[in-house]
């Protein structure tokens, strides 16, 4: 006779292909009906049209249909509330944590996961009258060097004296782990808070605190904007003159998210030269204008390379970072050099402000950090 727990149990060998955890778990089974040898199930989605629900479909078959005495399973794909959402969420989030018993806290929990929701503050760091100044680090293209900018910015501006705090919300392409040399998986403080790492006096907080070495992160949009949240509300940030959010490329959810969610946060994007790349970012550009967030200036990145006797070689072209800044009306903060110390000293996990202080490069990190704190202050 087949009963409920045995097609419960089977069902927890079904993972989410999104997810990576199983659909039990994950709170997607809503309902099985057993009559005779037939078996009902309805599971819900993460969201509408998930381009997977045939895998998951058939994966649910192949494991309930393994079951003796199995005659015939019927599968209803429905997709979740948002409550059931925030819930699976949630629980992919805790299973991450889970997966990482060493970072457990002392009393051997993981972190507190708050179910996330706009009735609960995201942080006291987003009023407007709190001080920590937030600034978006976006671009319109991907490999213009924003991840790059920003872990070096954070350091330039540690340098001015500042306290500041870098949120990796590039969730696809998060490197930040890697520029700062900072790796190991989440750990909780006493408040089941994650608590930041730590590295060249910038506390930081990365995905790759939360997922297994190598494992790409496929979530998608309305996954995405909940991240942030839990970035917020779920980390003991210590207080910060400075909290830098490293956007991923493109106009998607996040930046949008920030948009809407983080009304005082200002925006800096970076460029190439290139027209190309221009064109992009004035495209990001726009929907952030629409969606009212205020961009404090642009940031030309592998402007050129410097040759002997001030002589530049201009690679990837000339004026797109300055056609930028006029068209957003906004200032050109600087020009940053196409140098391998650039790439090496990320390579190493030091930024080349630290691991090559006399470059052009880190010279340049340096003012611009010095502009965009007036700029952000106006
Ligand atoms: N000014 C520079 N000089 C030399 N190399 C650079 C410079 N800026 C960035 N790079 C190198 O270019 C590559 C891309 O940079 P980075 O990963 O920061 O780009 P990104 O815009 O954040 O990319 P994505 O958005 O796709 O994640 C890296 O190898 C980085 O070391």
């Amino acid at each position: 006779m087949i009963n409920h727990g045995m097609v419960l149990e089977a069902l927890r060998h079904v993972t989410d292909p999104e997810l990576h955890y199983d659909i039990v778990t994950l709170n997607m089974v809503r309902n099985i009906r057993i009559e005779g040898d037939r078996v009902a199930i309805d599971v819900a989605l993460t969201v509408a049209g998930c381009p997977l629900h045939q895998k998951i479909e058939q994966d649910i078959r192949n494991q309930v249909g393994q079951l003796p005495d199995v005659k015939d399973i019927a599968v209803t794909l429905d997709v979740m509330t948002e409550e059931e959402r925030r819930t699976a969420f949630s629980r992919a989030f805790q299973q991450a944590q889970a997966k990482h018993p060493e970072a457990a806290a002392p009393q051997n929990a993981g972190p507190k996961i708050q179910p996330p929701g706009l009735e609960i503050p995201w942080s006291p760091m987003l009023s407007e009258d709190h001080p920590t100044v937030i600034i978006g680090i976006a671009s319109g293209k991907g490999g213009v060097g924003k991840s790059t900018v920003t872990a070096n910015l954070a350091v330039a501006l540690t340098r001015l004296g500042k306290r500041v705090g870098v949120m990796d919300m590039d969730i696809y392409g998060f490197s930040q782990g890697r520029l700062f040399g900072a790796d190991g998986p989440a750990r909780a403080n006493q408040e089941q808070k994650v608590i930041p790492m730590h590295a060249h006096q910038v506390h930081l907080v990365t995905m790759s605190m939360f997922v297994p070495k190598n494992q790409a992160v496929v979530w998608r949009g309305p996954m995405l904007g909940k991240m942030m949240q839990q970035f917020f509300t779920d980390v003991a940030w210590p207080e910060l003159d400075y909290l830098l959010i490293d956007l991923p490329p493109g106009t998607g959810d996040v930046a949008l998210d920030v948009a809407q969610r983080i009304p005082k946060a200002r925006l800096v994007l970076v460029t190439t030269p290139q027209q190309v790349a221009t064109e992009v970012a004035y495209r990001a550009a726009d929907v952030a204008q629409r969606a009212h967030q205020r961009i404090i200036g642009v940031i030309e990145n592998m402007s050129f390379v410097p040759l002997a006797h001030g002589e530049r070689l201009e690679v990837f072209g000339h004026g797109g970072g300055q056609e930028l800044a006029q068209t957003l009306d906004v200032p050109l903060l600087g020009q940053i050099p196409l140098e391998p110390v650039v790439r090496e000293g990320s390579d190493q996990g030091t930024p080349v402000v630290l691991s090559a202080p006399e470059s052009l490069a880190a010279e340049t990190f340096l003012q611009i950090a010095q502009k965009m704190q007036a700029a952000a202050s106006l």
